[in-house]
């Protein structure tokens, strides 16, 4: 064991990086808010793990770099759940991440975007209707409206990836509560993480079989069975509007080889997930942000408020708001949806990454607590200033040098966000409409602060209980 642990941390090809000792020979799990502030940008987190918090790593890790090969991913993280085959955000092979990007890109175009525009539309007209409903319940039994905004965050971003992916919403809204999948989603992100990390542990993968508790395993087989035959369903429906499963169905037929079933329950188990969590932790994030910040939340205001009815609040009417998307930014940068850092495997020969060379093999990715609270990159980091994200002539002075490339929340390269303008849109229609019939403040006696969330691969969130008062027009 001293052997080991001492060829780990003096003749190890990283041994000449930065870390805690006790990190770079061990795999005890680790906390990394503050490291960077003691051992700089690049920090050596494992035996064979390097971290990145600087800007330029985005590119040379994510992107296509003329004459590099690509970090592929490290399927150590990314792993298709148990017994399926590999689906777009788990498949390291190059060649059948891009033939799945190809089918699903013809959902993400600006046609199909103007498409999913109603879509988007009614739903976000739902949680009006809903949250009016009960404000006008709690208002004629003269008590004020608190509402837990995690809930129709929730339900909205489910019934609209539902809808837009396989042509059924969950009825969350309809019914005001939980569908049984979505309730399992936590546990979904603790299993691939449990299930990653005792993969560095001899045996690691036996002992998990014997310790999850079998009530959680059972939850696992549920949401993949209840997608499965989800998707059988579809499949069985020939005729109706064209949904994000239709172009992958058209290649099964046409090409069984190229396409199989197991491939495509795969990719929309994961696609159900990657399209909702994320819009749902970055609209809990914005909402907070609004909520405890009445200057800005009063700014965004006076940007909507010339709308003249809640309908003429649209995807396309709020496409180009300047200070909604500086909100949404500055939102994006604080309340990251995917914390935990996108790990990739440096090709066999060993690259160079931000100026560093790193041998073949090793796990790289950027750690992006660390990146956005920089202040190398964002004058006050830790404060939410949507202003630094305003046109360069209107920027406030102060954050005239921030460097905003620091903050990719949808990444960047082939494998970054194909659902972006999706997102985007999403956020846009539902916040728009929420500040133009609610005004958002903090519950005293309900706390929430974004910085006690637990995060681990995602952002494990609390009830956001705000107060909802309608606006006068
Ligand atoms: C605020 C909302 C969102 C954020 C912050 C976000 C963020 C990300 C990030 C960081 C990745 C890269 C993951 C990796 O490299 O492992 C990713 C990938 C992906 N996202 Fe999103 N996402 C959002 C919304 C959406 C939506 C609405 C969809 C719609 C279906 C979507 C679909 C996907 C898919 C399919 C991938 C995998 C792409 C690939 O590996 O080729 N995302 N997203």
């Amino acid at each position: 064991m001293a052997v080991l642990i001492s060829s780990r941390v003096c003749f190890h090809p990283l041994s000449g990086y930065p870390g805690p000792r006790l990190w770079a020979s061990s795999r005890i799990p680790y906390r990394h808010a503050q490291i960077s502030r003691f051992y700089g940008p690049v920090v050596r987190l494992a035996p064979n793990k390097l971290s990145f918090a600087t800007e330029e790593a985005w590119r040379d890790i994510y992107m296509h770099r003329r004459g590099h090969s690509e970090a592929k991913k490290d399927t150590i993280w990314y792993m298709a759940p148990e017994g399926m085959p590999p689906n777009i955000v788990t498949t390291a092979d190059i060649q059948i991440r891009a033939r799945m990007r190809r089918l699903l890109s013809t959902s993400f175009n600006a046609q199909s975007l103007l498409d999913q525009a109603p879509v988007l539309e009614e739903y976000a007209d739902k949680v009006i209707d809903r949250l009016s409903e009960i404000y006008r319940d709690n208002t004629s039994q003269g008590k004020a409206t608190v509402v837990n905004m995690l809930d129709w965050t929730n339900f909205y971003t489910m019934d609209i990836i539902g809808d837009l992916a396989m042509g059924e919403s969950f009825h969350c809204l309809d019914q005001s509560s939980y569908h049984p999948w979505v309730k399992t989603l936590c546990m979904f992100f603790k299993g691939i993480i449990i299930a990653a990390a005792v993969r560095f542990f001899p045996g690691g993968w036996l002992l998990l079989q014997a310790l999850i508790p079998k009530k959680l395993r059972e939850q696992q087989k549920q949401r993949t069975e209840f997608t499965n035959a989800k998707i059988r369903q579809r499949v069985e429906l020939k005729t109706r509007r064209p949904d994000f499963l239709s172009p992958f169905l058209r290649e099964m037929e046409v090409s069984p080889e190229k396409m199989s079933l197991g491939e495509i329950q795969s990719t929309f188990g994961v696609i159900l997930v990657a399209g909702s969590e994320t819009t749902a932790t970055t609209l809990v994030g914005c909402l907070y942000r609004l909520a405890s910040n009445v200057t800005t939340q009063e700014k965004l205001w006076s940007e909507v408020q010339h709308f003249q009815s809640n309908q003429a609040i649209t995807v396309e009417s709020t496409r180009n708001l300047e200070y909604l998307d500086a909100v949404l930014n500055e939102s994006l940068r604080l309340c990251y949806a995917i914390p935990g850092g996108l790990p990739r495997i440096v090709p066999e020969k060993g690259d160079t990454y931000a100026g560093h060379f790193v041998p073949g093999g090793t796990s790289i990715s950027i750690r992006p607590h660390v990146l956005i609270h920089s202040e190398k990159y964002f004058k006050n980091a830790w404060t939410f200033a949507p202003e630094r994200w305003l046109p360069n002539e209107k920027r406030p002075e102060e954050f005239a040098n921030d460097n905003l490339s620091a903050s990719q929340p949808f990444s960047v390269g082939p494998t970054g966000c194909i659902g972006k303008p999706l997102a985007l849109a999403e956020m846009k229609v539902m916040l728009a409409k929420l500040l133009w019939n609610f005004r958002l403040s903090m519950v005293e006696d309900k706390p929430f602060k974004w910085e006690d969330l637990k995060m681990m691969m995602v952002v494990e969130k609390g009830p956001l209980w705000l107060a909802l008062e309608k606006r006068q027009h």
